[in-house]
């Protein structure tokens, strides 16, 4: 039947996985790890990526596509960054029934893919600067327990990977991509992140600093990294011989950056905005924004109520709106209302005899339930204000309740209390890695241990004199901790 069996307060995961299937945005899949992505699922996507694509546009990065295929000498190329990934790593071994000379990888990443043809392409200082953008899936045979969106062995995403001839220019770079993933999180899917900086440990190891967004999920109390832009320095030109002669005539390496934001987002928007009734849906993102819904009496003039149906979805798509109109004659529309909650359809819009003769419609909000009439006069507009006024009030209670989920620690008591309390913990810090790496032993257990979640760019005042948290040794900085996924 319709509905929801599980309570997202009260069996989280449970919740999720039935919310993604019943909303029709993911069908699971015979292979573990791996999930069907329904059009519920693919025209969020595209919503993002048409933002995204055209801001790239704009910065003048090019889209490319690299091979999926790695050979093993070339992934090899990079050892410490890849040395933890190794097991990640998906195979092709055989073509039929004949084994391959040598296996294949298939691409988790693309650097080693791409960087070998930046070594070739770029010479002087006039191929300079090389930005470009691929649109593509990568396979990662995770272990620990997938979750749709979240943790997949394949999943989408855009890389972009970018080279220049100075230092400057890829630190600006950087953090003009991560406002692009901060827009992408708070303006489009209505979600809180940080801006920050990844401590030493946790960021990439290939790279020389990596900056991220970071999300929050209350219910369980996990931050999540949201979307990542590292500057790599000079690292893999180094490593792939990526120079160029400047313009005094001097070979020099270029430095590099590479970015990426995934389908993960679609998975932090589900489980931030969802409910018991379903999912919730973002307008900004939303695959239909206005579901119309006729309300047919016995005697009433059924003709003129569909009729009218259809005249509303056809005035909300010419103002630009995405709307349909549910006109199945198998469903009541009690049925429709259930379902299309589900789904998180932003706005419903139901036409029945009364409305008809008032020359009205009742719309009625997906994220406070809130009803009201609308006469057919001024529909467009008051949508118009609806809808924005959906998206803000998302964002407004995404934010409330994740700024009520951090907590300012000093000392270690108090960082572990609010580690048990399923907080998002801003915490005074020597900036030891060391230090780094007791607290992750010291908080180990069957709930994951608690990691660096960023440096955030908005620090705090640090009065003289604070120690830090987990060494009492001089704090450096305040950064975010807690558990994450
Ligand atoms: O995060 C980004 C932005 C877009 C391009 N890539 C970087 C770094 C990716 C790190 N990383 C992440 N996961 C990996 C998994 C693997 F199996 C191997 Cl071999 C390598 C990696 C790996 O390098
Ligand atoms: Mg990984």
């Amino acid at each position: 039947g319709l509905g929801l069996t599980y309570k997202k307060n009260e069996n989280f995961g449970e919740w999720y996985s039935e919310v993604v299937v019943n909303s029709e945005m993911i069908e699971y899949y015979d292979i573990s790890g791996c999930y069907i992505l329904r059009p519920w699922t693919m025209t969020i996507w595209e919503v993002l990526q048409t933002f995204f694509d055209a801001e790239i546009k704009k910065m003048n990065i090019k889209n490319a596509y690299f091979p999926l295929f790695v050979t093993e000498s070339v992934l090899q190329r990079e050892k410490d960054h890849i040395e933890g990934f190794a097991p990640e790593v998906a195979w092709v071994t055989k073509s039929g029934q004949s084994e391959l000379e040598v296996p294949i990888a298939i691409r988790p990443t693309s650097e080693t893919v791409m960087y070998p043809y930046f070594s070739k392409w770029i010479r002087g200082h006039r191929d300079l600067p090389l930005k470009l953008n691929q649109w593509c899936n990568v396979v990662r045979w995770e272990f620990s327990h997938p979750t749709p969106f979240i943790r997949s062995r394949e999943f989408l995403w855009q890389e972009g990977h970018t080279a220049f001839a100075t230092q400057a220019e890829a630190d600006q770079e950087v953090l003009e991509i991560l406002e692009l993933y901060r827009k992408i999180y708070e303006e489009f899917l209505a979600i809180p992140v940080v801006k920050g900086r990844k401590s030493e440990l946790e960021k990439f190891a290939g790279g020389y600093y990596t900056t991220s967004v970071e999300a929050f999920i209350p219910n369980t109390g996990r931050g999540i990294q949201g979307a990542t832009s590292h500057c790599l320095g000079q690292n893999f030109a180094k490593m792939f011989q990526i120079n160029f002669e400047n313009d005094k005539g001097v070979k020099a390496m270029v430095w590099q950056n590479s970015w990426a934001y995934s389908t993960r987002t679609i998975g932090v928007m589900v489980m931030v905005h969802g409910d018991d009734k379903g999912l919730v849906l973002p307008p900004k993102v939303a695959s239909v924004q206005v579901i119309v819904i006729p309300v047919p009496f016995k005697d009433a003039n059924t003709d003129a109520i569909f009729s009218a149906c259809s005249s509303t979805v056809q005035a909300l798509r010419e103002a630009g709106f995405r709307a349909e109109a549910d006109l199945r004659d198998n469903y009541s529309p009690g049925w429709k209302y259930s379902h299309w909650e589900m789904k998180g359809v932003p706005l419903r819009i139901e036409i029945g005899p009364k409305d008809l003769a008032n020359n009205q419609v009742r719309v009625v909000r997906r994220d406070n339930g809130a009803k009201s009439d609308i006469p057919m006069g001024n529909l467009v507009e008051k949508v118009k204000e609806i809808l924005s006024s959906i998206q803000e009030c998302l964002f407004n209670a995404a934010k409330q309740k994740r700024d009520a989920c951090i907590k300012i620690v000093n000392t270690w008591d108090e960082f572990i209390a609010a580690l048990n309390d399923k907080k998002m913990i801003l915490a005074p810090w020597c900036d030891e890695e060391e230090v780094e790496k007791d607290v992750k032993a010291r908080t180990k257990g069957e709930l994951g241990a608690a990691k660096s979640l960023c440096t955030p760019f908005d620090q705090p005042r640090l009065p003289e004199g604070t120690l830090c948290f987990a060494s009492g040794k001089p704090a450096k900085k305040w950064t975010y901790w807690g558990r994450s996924y």
